[in-house]
């Protein structure tokens, strides 16, 4: 069993419910932990994710969001950087799951938060748990 956390960052509620739901279940049914915490938006996660990788209280972690393009170059700022610095926290070797969305509209959004429907959440998480898998297979 290992200890998650994830890092949502909580700029639409309703669609994050449903992201962390699809990643909480998956962790969980693969008889896993996890923890929650809550940042006011895409970000602030990847500081938040070094922050508690430096505790080692953690195995793994999942970024949680939603990104819709507004009317300005912001969307491009907030979504590129976001997973720019994640994936550079992953090639640092923590193990990160991201499931931080970004789309052009809510409907999209809808779709790909929902457990039932696209279930990026629960994706993230599956990726979160084959990274850590490849962590302990690779790492000396
Ligand atoms: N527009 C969205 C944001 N913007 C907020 C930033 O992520 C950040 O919290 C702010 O710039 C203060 O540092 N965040 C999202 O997660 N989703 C959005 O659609
Ligand atoms: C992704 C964003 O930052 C966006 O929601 C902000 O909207 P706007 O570009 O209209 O200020």
């Amino acid at each position: 069993m290992a200890h998650f956390l994830i890092v949502e960052a909580r700029f639409y509620a309703h669609l994050n419910d449903m992201l962390v739901a699809g990643a909480r279940a998956a962790l969980e049914d693969a008889g896993h932990t996890c923890e929650i915490v809550t940042v006011p938006g895409a970000l602030e996660v990847p500081g938040t994710i070094a922050l508690a990788a430096d505790a080692g209280r953690f195995d793994s972690f999942v970024a949680i969001g939603v990104v819709i393009r507004g009317e300005t170059y912001h969307f491009e700022i907030v979504a590129g950087e976001s997973a720019r610095a994640i994936m550079a926290l992953t090639m640092d070797g923590i193990a990160i799951g991201n499931g931080i969305l970004t789309t052009e509209n809510e409907a999209q959004a809808l779709v790909r938060a929902d457990p039932a429907q696209k279930n990026k959440g629960g994706e993230a998480a599956q990726a979160a748990m084959r990274l850590m898998e490849l962590q302990e297979a690779y790492r000396v």
